[in-house]
């Protein structure tokens, strides 16, 4: 890892709901520029990880730093280094995209001004200038994750974690996103995201985590984990390794079921 600076450390992280094992011992060290791919099944504990990470939910046990700092104790002035885009996020619809993003910017102590400008270069930059003082209600589903991937990213986070950035995204907008990510990387930022899309994590991540049964059980870059399990793609990597090999007989299975209702009727 070179002399990069440690951003972020989850050690032996357990979380349970109403005493069901969701997280079971996660231990992980990300280093600044790292594109972190955090994989694994429905249900593994994925949105959990990153909303234990924000802050977000408590009663966790183990040990979480974000910057080097404990985040259990910390003054939570961490949060102003991150930037963060939720898997179902509520917009307030009935706002202006402008509106929206310098609410957001304001919110990170930005000046209000200063935001307007960034955010209408920005907006343009998405193809969203003609629609920025329409509401949002109004937009469609890649519309407004355009928006919500805007306002995470207005006062420059150092972090960022991406809950399923990429939906509802169209191929030119997903093309752009994965530049993005890639550049602000460049520029030593650390992104953590979590995506079902095997092949643009697997295209996008410096480094790929997979979670199963509440632990990591692969971690390495596609290229160490394409090696380890001599599968050529990550989905196949994936299927693999979360011991999965029934899709066929489940497609065929529902497609049954699906037919008998015909033949009875
Ligand atoms: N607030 C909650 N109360 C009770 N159980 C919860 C709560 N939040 C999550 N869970 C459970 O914890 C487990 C992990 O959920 P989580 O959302 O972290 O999974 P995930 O890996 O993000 O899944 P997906 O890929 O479907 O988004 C699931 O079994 C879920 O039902």
């Amino acid at each position: 890892m070179g002399n990069k600076e440690k951003v972020l450390s989850l050690q032996n992280l357990t979380m349970s709901y109403s005493g069901k094992n969701v997280l079971t011992g996660v231990n992980l060290d990300v280093y600044s520029g790292q594109i972190i791919g955090y994989i694994g099944p429905n249900g593994a504990g994925k949105s959990t990880t990153l909303k234990i990470m924000l802050g977000l939910i408590n009663g966790y046990g183990g040990k979480v730093e974000i910057f080097g700092q404990d985040i259990a104790i910390s003054d939570q002035s961490f949060k102003q280094k991150i930037g963060y885009v939720p898997e179902n996020a509520e917009v307030y619809d009935t706002l202006t995209a402008m509106e929206y993003l310098t609410f957001i910017g304001e919110l990170y102590g930005l000046n209000r001004e200063k935001v307007e400008v960034k955010a209408e270069r920005l907006l343009e930059e998405f193809g969203l200038h003609e629609v920025m003082h329409s509401r949002i209600s109004s937009f469609s589903k890649g519309m407004r994750q355009k928006v919500l991937i805007l306002s995470s990213l207005l006062h420059n986070p150092d972090l960022l974690f991406l809950d399923e950035p990429l939906s509802g995204l169209d191929a030119n907008s997903v093309m752009i996103i994965k530049d993005l990510l890639e550049e602000l990387a460049n520029q030593g930022k650390t992104i953590f995201y979590s995506s079902h899309i095997m092949d643009v994590v697997e295209k996008i991540s410096t480094r790929i985590v997979l979670l199963v049964n509440g632990q990591i059980a692969a971690d390495g870059t596609f290229d160490e984990l394409k090696e380890k399990s001599k599968e050529g793609s990550l989905e196949g990597i994936f299927n693999q390794l979360t011991g999965f090999d029934q899709h066929k007989h489940t497609a065929k299975k529902v497609v049954s079921i699906v037919m008998e209702d015909d033949d009875n009727a």
